[in-house]
């Protein structure tokens, strides 16, 4: 019998408690032991569960789930950096193995863990701390190993992926459709985090780590989220064919690397775009075998256990072989970031301009002046005020420029405001 602990029992420790419970036979018949979830820590005992447990299970004492003899993997599903990380660190020194869906801990302190993990020869397995239910860290990990990847593209926070998909499909408000998906669980306790990308930047700098093989670090992650779109945005980018996502894109080139989350406006052909609601999907482009793509539930109490629960198997069939703690995936490579002169990308621009001869004129000689080649303009005037709005798409241009040209727009007086600029893919 292999006995696991738990710390908390929210949305996916109810999960997993369900899916141990519900799966028992399977998973003795895949690992060839039974699984037990031994004890079960939670901040509020008296507090009523959405899944039946025994009462003598659930504790408001870490210790009970750490220090017990009997306990050899401890699945950590309570979230935030303290006391989690302390948690975690402690079972490890005790020889526990790993499980965690805790992004926000592996993200920021991914590199302690793992180097305590290996000095105590212990597993630690987070494949449901990025896309829910996708197994994308076992992919690259393992599916990939013989792969060079060179770009990572990824649909990866189910909460903003389903407002934006209920704002363009159905008109709906930003605020309601927020407060929906915190109610169906698949927002974070602080849904900021969701919604200004942050969470998103968390999972990208786990999976850029992962597939370029170098320390990626939160703050290496530029961040956009998706508080300021707005609808005009959307239905501009639906005239022209593309759909707004909010994409976490990790790129690497001659080993220099790149790592944002920012709205994109992303083509009605790129199969990014045609993922809705709360799913996730992560593109990931290797050398050799070219694109790919993988889709699935990103967030939510099964599919995120679903994940937790395979680890857990991951962790009892090592622990049958007796070679926990080898596959710990640390970083070899040196880390080295792009400059704005290397990140290239065509570019949605949406601007608010005085309505008279020669603007346009005006406008696409800038471009020109620092080399951004265009794709193509719309005008289109504005009935509320005397004033027009035009869209540009650019061709492939470096930040740098881009950079330059929108530093002159805003000095520009027939530039009134630059009111949107997005990556364009597709
Ligand atoms: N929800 C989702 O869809 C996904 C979540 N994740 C990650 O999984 C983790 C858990 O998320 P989720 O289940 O949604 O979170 P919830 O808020 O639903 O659950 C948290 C659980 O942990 C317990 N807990 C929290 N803090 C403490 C503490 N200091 N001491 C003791 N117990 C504590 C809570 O106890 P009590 O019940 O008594 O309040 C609760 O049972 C997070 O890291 C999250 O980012 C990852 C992928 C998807
Ligand atoms: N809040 C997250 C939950 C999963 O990681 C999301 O919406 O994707």
């Amino acid at each position: 019998m292999i006995k696991a602990g738990l710390l908390g029992l929210g949305t996916v420790g109810t999960g997993v408690v369900r899916i141990v419970e519900g799966h028992q036979e399977d998973l003795q018949r895949k690992t060839g032991s039974p699984i037990s979830i031994e004890k079960i820590l939670v901040q509020d005992r008296s507090k009523s569960r959405a899944v039946s447990i025994d009462k003598d299970k659930l504790t408001e004492n870490a210790w009970d789930v750490i220090d017990n003899p009997d306990i050899q993997v401890v699945i950590e599903v309570m979230g935030g950096i303290e006391p989690a990380k302390t948690y975690i660190l402690s079972a490890l020194e005790k020889g526990k193995h790993i499980v965690t869906a805790n992004k926000d801990l592996m993200a920021l302190h991914g590199a302690e863990i793992l180097a305590k993990a290996a000095a105590n020869g212990c597993d630690v397995f987070y494949e449901a701390s990025v896309a829910g239910g996708i197994p994308i860290i076992r992919t690259l990990n393992e599916g990939f190993s013989s792969d060079r990847i060179t770009k990572i593209m990824g649909i990866v926070n189910g909460t903003t992926n389903y407002i934006l998909t209920k704002m363009s499909q159905e008109g709906a408000a930003y605020g309601d459709v927020l407060k929906e998906a915190q109610a169906l669980g698949y927002a974070e306790s602080d849904p900021t985090s969701d919604v200004e990308g942050l969470d998103a930047a968390r999972k990208m700098t786990i999976l850029a780590t992962l597939g370029f093989h170098a320390e990626v670090s939160l703050q290496d992650v530029k961040v956009k989220g998706i508080s300021a779109i707005s609808k005009e945005d959307i239905q501009y980018g639906k005239r022209l064919g593309y759909t707004v996502k909010l994409l976490g894109i990790a790129e690497r080139q001659d080993d220099h690397i790149s790592v944002s989350v920012q709205p994109t406006m992303v083509k009605n052909s790129h199969p990014l775009a045609s993922v809705n609601g709360v799913f996730n999907a992560v593109y990931v482009y290797g050398e050799a075998v070219g694109e790919t793509m993988f889709y699935g539930p990103g967030a939510g109490e099964l599919p995120t256990a679903t994940s937790i629960v395979a680890d857990l198997v991951a962790v009892v069939r090592n622990l049958k072989l007796g070679v926990n703690g080898r596959e710990l995936f640390t970083p070899y490579k040196e880390k080295k970031l792009k400059s704005d002169e290397q990140i290239s990308s065509k570019n949605f621009i949406l601007l608010h301009v005085e309505d008279k001869a020669g603007v346009l004129a005006q406008i696409t000689q800038i471009f020109a002046k620092h080399d951004v080649s265009l794709e193509s303009v719309l005008q289109h005037p504005n009935v509320s005020n005397p004033a027009a709005e035009i869209i540009i798409i650019t061709h492939d241009a470096n930040q740098a420029s881009m950079n330059k040209v929108l530093s002159e727009f805003e000095s520009m007086d027939v530039i009134h405001q630059i009111k949107s600029v997005y990556r364009v893919e597709g």
